[in-house]
């Protein structure tokens, strides 16, 4: 089956300065596919390029065999920062991509407000983003890029300015949502347990740009383990495993 989101021999740079060197990567449909690295590595670079905000120097960006190079709009991108605008409701927040796709405003809530209960949000239609915990507005972010209906979702860091109890509640929760729904997720993080916990397949990205190495793709590990079952593996010998593979190709 031809991979959802493919990169072939991306190489991006900054005033000259070579962050990204011939960086090929795909992601299947339905797959979550981890982006570890260190920081400084390039990984909010080849988001960049994958979500088509910048035009590589070299390589293509395919999704779902359409070249996208440098076309932003067709992949969703969900940022560090939730982004969410302090003066709206949560409602309007998460309706606010199908009211820019010219969706009526009625049927925009509707529709969002359809899927409060799937993202733990039942009830906070009315809230404002500054009632909300860190979690659920992590959760309301996350609703808001997934009314786009894009075929895969980039998430940068997602659950990086959460506390650790419910960095640990979201992450069982996206991982019910990707088997749920069935989506396709990208997800950097540099915390390789993350990683191990939610990943079907982890990509290491590897180089120092600032001191003139620009990072490629060290290698990829696959993680054996059904989602049901993420809850335990992170505490079995075969985690550690992955974790180690990881951490020798950082
Ligand atoms: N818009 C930009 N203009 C110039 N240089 C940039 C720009 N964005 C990133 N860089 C540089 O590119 C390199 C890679 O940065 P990037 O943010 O992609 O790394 P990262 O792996 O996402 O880091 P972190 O984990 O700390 O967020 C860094 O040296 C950074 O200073």
């Amino acid at each position: 089956m031809a991979p959802v989101l493919e990169a072939r021999g991306l190489t991006v740079s900054w005033e000259g300065m070579g962050v990204l060197d011939d960086v090929s990567l795909s992601v299947g449909a339905g797959q979550l596919v981890c982006l570890v690295g260190r920081s400084g590595s390039g990984k909010s670079t080849l988001f960049h390029a994958l979500a088509g905000l910048s035009v590589p120097d070299a390589g293509t960006v395919l999704l779902e065999g359409e070249d996208v190079t440098g076309h932003p709009g067709s992949v969703a991108y969900m940022l560090q920062k939730d982004l969410l605008l302090p003066e709206r409701t949560v409602l309007d927040n998460t309706a606010l991509p199908l009211l820019l796709k010219g969706v009526p405003k009625a049927e925009a809530r509707t529709r969002a407000s359809g899927r409060f209960a799937r993202f733990g949000l039942e009830g906070s239609q009315g809230l404002y983003p500054d009632q909300l915990s860190g979690g659920m507005r992590q959760r309301a972010a996350l609703l808001r890029t997934c009314l786009m209906d894009d075929p895969v979702v980039l998430m940068d860091e997602p659950f990086s300015a959460l506390d650790a109890l419910t960095r640990q509640d979201m992450r069982a929760w996206l991982l019910d949502l990707v088997d749920a729904v069935g989506l396709t997720v990208l997800l950097v993080t540099h915390d390789v347990d993350e990683a191990v916990a939610l990943a079907d397949r982890i990509l290491v990205l590897r180089g120092d740009p600032a001191a003139g190495v620009p990072s490629s793709v060290a290698g990829e590990v696959d993680v054996d383990c059904p989602r049901a079952d993420r809850a335990g593996f992170v505490l079995t010998e075969a985690a550690l495993e992955v974790k180690r593979a990881v951490l020798a190709l950082l």
